[in-house]
């Protein structure tokens, strides 16, 4: 059985002084919790604090939101995935739609970070999803599927166990409209196919997907009931301590 997911994908949000705060709180909400893998990804600045505080924790993993796929050297502004390992952050969030719809990142760029990631042992986080304009035309599968093999081109079968996968439709980023868990499970099984066939059925079955796109504590427990979602990507919902800690607990097993 694959163990639920749930991260937090703070983006640009969050001081120091507020991270460490709200990690105080969260931590108080989650002392019973079990069973379920825990991400935060704050931003770059207050990864030290909290790689800090939580002092390798089993119970809540540090993630990144983005990093670069080049070692070292003179890349202004970027973040290699070693300084990241320096930090004992496990999981980065590549591919993300605002990262490729404001900063212009292809499949063939993301592909290059998610090779660099596993080549860290970094998790990677790819995450893949339609426009509102391509579920319209009706394209929406087709759109998923050019994501899933660009940017996970050249990546083994071990590596894909250890890739989580968010299928994030654009449409319901930060707009309070999330997608019915019906047709959240339909794009989660279609994904799982891809998948499939870029390995194998057994492989496809490892691998956790999960679901993203305007996550509440209200509408967590029913799409993270369906058969394809493995775990959640918070943005907003992510920013309070309790109603995060909620949707956490939407995601222990029954
Ligand atoms: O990475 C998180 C997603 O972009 C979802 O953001 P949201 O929960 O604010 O809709």
């Amino acid at each position: 059985m694959r163990k639920k997911i749930i991260a937090a994908n703070w983006k640009m949000n969050m001081t120091i002084g507020e991270a460490e705060s709200f990690l105080k709180d969260f931590r108080l909400e989650i002392e019973e919790v079990t069973g379920v893998e825990i991400v935060i990804a704050p931003p770059f600045t207050a990864l030290p604090k909290l790689s800090e505080l939580l002092g390798g924790s089993q119970k809540v993993r540090l993630g990144a939101q983005n990093f670069y796929f080049e070692k070292s050297g003179a890349y202004t502004g970027e973040i290699s995935a070693a300084m990241l390992r320096d930090l004992f952050v496990r999981y980065v969030i590549i591919g993300h739609s605002e990262r490729r719809q404001i900063f212009g990142e292809t499949d063939s760029f993301i592909n290059k970070k998610v090779l660099a990631a596993h080549a860290s042992e970094l998790k990677p986080i790819l995450c893949v999803g339609e426009t509102l304009e391509e579920r319209e035309a009706g394209k929406e599968k087709q759109v998923l599927e050019t994501q899933l093999r660009g940017g996970l081109a050249g990546v083994s079968a071990e590596q894909l166990v250890e890739t989580v996968i968010a299928y994030e439709p654009v449409w319901a980023i930060g707009t309070g409209k999330t997608a019915t868990s019906a047709q959240a499970q339909d794009a989660h099984a279609h994904v799982r196919a891809v998948l499939a066939e870029l390995t194998d059925a057994a492989t496809a079955d490892k691998v956790r997907i999960q679901y993203g796109g305007s996550v509440k504590p209200a509408n967590a427990l029913e799409l993270l009931s369906q058969p394809d979602i493995d775990g959640a990507l918070v943005g907003g919902a992510s920013l309070e301590a309790r109603g995060f800690a909620e949707i956490v607990k939407a995601g222990v097993p029954a």
